[in-house]
């Protein structure tokens, strides 16, 4: 088994290149339709083309995500995998682009009805004549399952985490906004699902949307969602994520990422609790209690004008700081058995050497908990069916931003930085078009528009 699909799914999985092949026959009348072929397999089961497009699902891939089959059909990649339209190869972070993906189940990020959902997926290829195609077999991720104890679990003892355990549980049950501080990788994401479990609303879905991934046209539309004709290409309407969080948690992440015009719809939000979709004119009640994260000094953006100060203090209502890791060392060795159960074969490796663990509690962490959990992953595998020795452990802290399933040398967010001489080259070189000049600098318009403002450049 290895990777938590059902027996028969695997075994379909295995054929499943042998009936799309008879089903393109063009003389195959009595051959199976691509929908008919999906539905034969029990777990939730989708597929794209080689162009990284939805082509079928079964039901319980639809029911999984939470989406029609019309909403899920010709969606791209970078929709699925994303949230935003086109494909992702292009960015590094497809799931369908990396090896690691065909030879194991791999944690993904998906997004259905409901926003963002963690997925495992479990990959199959099929390269012929009639093109390429790719089967993805979907189960829930186990850190995802309701109710499970492991979902809920924040690991490490030492004292500040044990302080912010019992903060996010006193908090937990109320509607308070909370606001959660701390680096990258700190496990912001993970302590906001804790929080999620502890509330009265763990039963509700738990809906993350990460600010920093949209684009400024399309937050105001993911967010709120549309009505049918409200802008070219919204075909029809769609349910925005304050809604799809309707009785359970909306994770705002990178919040100081929004722009200001975003900002002061989301206050408006947090204060009467109702939204108005893009070209709707009825406000709709949401009952979703918010939760949000940045790594960055809200209150510093307030005074250089990058953040609402309104919404600053409505979101800080609660605050809680995660502590980088390099601050909480105690929690280092915990958090390396833990990281290290995950991957297959990696419990045989337990108890670590002292070596090892002397190795571990030295480093310094900069990319903090996500870092760590990339060292062991890496370790595990390079140690294979030996023992786990110091050489195993590679301390890169050029990939501590690497994304959580891969171990890829894509950074996962790329921060470029302009200088004013740039801008103004970027922007004469595109004659003054401003879309042209973001792309020339390689970062988005509303980067832009912010280099914009700094350097005080009009026109
Ligand atoms: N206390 C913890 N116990 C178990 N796993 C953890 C813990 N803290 C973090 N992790 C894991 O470490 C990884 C990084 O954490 P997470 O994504 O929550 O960080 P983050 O602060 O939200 O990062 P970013 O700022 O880049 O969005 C995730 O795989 C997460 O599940």
């Amino acid at each position: 088994m290895g990777y938590g699909g059902s027996t028969r799914a695997e075994f379909l999985m295995e054929y499943l290149p042998a009936m799309l092949t008879l089903n393109n026959r063009p003389n195959a009348a009595a051959a199976p339709t691509l929908d008919q072929v999906v539905e034969l397999i029990p777990d939730a089961f989708v597929i794209l083309d080689g162009n990284h497009r939805l082509l079928a699902a079964n039901r319980a891939a639809l029911d999984c995500l939470s989406l029609s089959r019309e909403a899920l059909q010709g969606m791209g990649c970078g929709e699925f995998f994303l949230g935003v339209p086109g494909d992702c190869a292009g960015a590094g972070r497809c799931p369908l682009a990396s090896p690691e993906s065909m030879s194991r189940s791999v944690s993904v990020l998906v997004y259905g009805g409901r926003g963002r959902q963690r997925l495992n997926i479990r990959m199959t290829r099929h390269s012929g004549d009639d093109g390429d195609f790719f089967g993805l077999l979907l189960y829930p991720d186990a850190a995802t399952v309701s109710g499970s104890s492991e979902n809920v679990r924040l690991v490490g003892q030492s004292a500040p985490m044990r302080e912010l355990m019992r903060m996010v549980e006193r908090v937990g049950p109320t509607h308070a906004t909370v606001l959660l501080l701390g680096e990258s990788g700190v496990g912001k994401e993970r302590v906001a699902d804790y929080l999620h479990h502890c509330s009265g609303r763990a039963q509700g879905p738990l809906v993350v949307v990460d600010c920093s991934t949209l684009g400024e046209q399309i937050i105001e539309a993911e967010l709120f969602g549309y009505e049918k004709g409200a802008f070219t290409g919204a075909d029809r309407r769609k349910i925005g994520l304050f809604e799809a969080a309707q009785g359970g948690t909306l994770f705002i992440d990178e919040v100081g990422e929004l722009p200001l015009a975003m900002q002061s719809k989301l206050l408006r939000v947090l204060e009467t609790s109702r939204i108005r979709r893009v070209g709707g004119t009825e406000y709709i009640p949401v009952d979703a209690r918010v939760v949000a994260a940045t790594h960055r000094d809200l209150a510093s953006m307030v005074t250089q004008g990058g953040f609402r100060e309104d919404l600053y203090y409505r979101l800080s209502a609660f605050p809680i700081f995660i502590p980088p890791l390099r601050e909480r060392r105690e929690d280092v060795l915990a958090l390396a058995e833990y990281f290290l159960r995950e991957v297959e074969g990696g419990a045989s490796h337990l108890p670590l050497s002292v070596p090892v663990t002397d190795l571990l509690v030295s480093h310094h962490y900069p990319g903090n908990v996500r870092e760590l959990k990339n060292i062991m992953t890496r370790a595990a595998i390079l140690a294979g069916g030996g023992p786990l020795l110091p050489e195993h452990i590679a301390f890169q802290s050029r990939q501590a931003h690497d994304a959580d399933t891969g171990l890829s040398a894509q950074p996962r967010r790329v921060r470029t930085a302009c200088t004013e001489a740039g801008v103004r080259a970027a922007l004469a070189a595109s004659g003054g078009h401003r879309s042209e000049a973001a792309r020339r600098l390689g970062v988005s318009e509303r980067t832009l528009y912010r280099y914009l403002e700094k350097f005080q450049i009009r026109g």
